[in-house]
């Protein structure tokens, strides 16, 4: 799979707008037939999309992991972002994947098939994988059963919906964290004020954004960003001293992931705005 180094806040400030494309942008994650995964020193995170047609896709890259199986050192957390269902088998148990339902599955679990339900219209699955240390039970999670929390409000552009799947009240994991936003309509603006959390790097895959449609993401320390242009269904990697939020030509969704140190949701540095640059 594809590798990417990390960076420091010193270097990323000297970066063109098209080494930081290069970089922290993931533009085709989800392409029919495959499972495409991008490999980042960020806290070791995986980030990965599968669309799984004709034929079962397996989790596994033994060249890149130098393992006897993708989990062996690992968990991974799956989210379908496809109205299409799909399924999961996990060491013969199966389960099956609305769109906006997750599956965590823990590390020591030695094969993962990923199908889609109907081939001809075909399920996709986000993938985010991290490093683990001990196995949590593998589970499934439907978006009525994540924790809600409701941010923003219609005068700052930023109301939004965000649920909580893999974490510390929710579905149990090592260190991978992960949900989803929704932007509620005509409201753009994601994490805004934006937050910084040095002890963890975090993912951010956008999605349910038509094909004309962009996401200003605004990365960089705070007192010096830079911005993405990022389209449908692209993903961001973020540095665990960078930003990371956005705005929309249009209301959109994205899934946050995020791996590193302290298990806890909250452990964020805020940014007054009045602070950025
Ligand atoms: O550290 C937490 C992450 O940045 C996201 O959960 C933020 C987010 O989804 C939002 O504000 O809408
Ligand atoms: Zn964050």
């Amino acid at each position: 799979m594809e590798i990417r180094y990390a960076t420091n806040p010193t270097d990323f400030k000297h970066y063109t707008g098209e080494r930081i494309r290069n970089d922290f942008l993931i533009e085709n994650l989800f392409e029919e037939g495959t499972i495409t995964m991008v490999y980042s020193h960020y806290d070791r995170l995986i980030v990965g999309g599968a669309v799984p047609t004709d034929k079962p896709l397996e989790l596994e890259d033994k060249e890149t992991l130098k393992t006897e199986y993708f989990l062996e050192r690992r968990e991974v957390g799956f989210f379908n972002i496809s109205d299409n269902k799909g399924k999961i088998t996990v060491n013969g148990d199966t389960y099956e994947l609305g769109k906006r339902d997750c599956l965590y599955v823990g590390k020591g679990n030695e094969e993962v098939l990923i199908e889609s339900v109907d081939p001809s219209s075909p399920a996709k699955f986000y993938v985010v994988s991290a490093t683990a240390h001990k196995t949590y039970p593998t589970q499934a999670m439907k978006l009525e059963e994540a924790t809600h929390r409701h941010l923003g409000d219609d005068s700052q552009s930023n109301k939004r919906d965000l649920y909580q799947y893999i974490h510390a009240d929710g579905i149990q994991s090592c260190q991978l964290m992960m949900g989803m936003t929704f932007l509620s309509p005509n409201n753009m603006w994601n994490t805004m004020p934006p937050h910084v959390h040095d002890r963890r790097m975090e993912a951010y895959l956008y999605f349910d954004l038509d094909e004309d449609e962009k996401i200003m993401h605004f990365m960089g320390s705070p007192e010096d960003t830079r911005k993405i242009v990022v389209s449908n269904e692209q993903a961001v990697l973020s540095p665990p001293w960078s930003i990371h939020s956005g705005v929309g030509t249009k209301n959109y969704t994205f899934i946050w992931a995020m791996a590193g140190e302290n298990y806890t949701f909250d452990d964020m540095d805020h940014v007054d705005k009045n602070d950025l640059k």
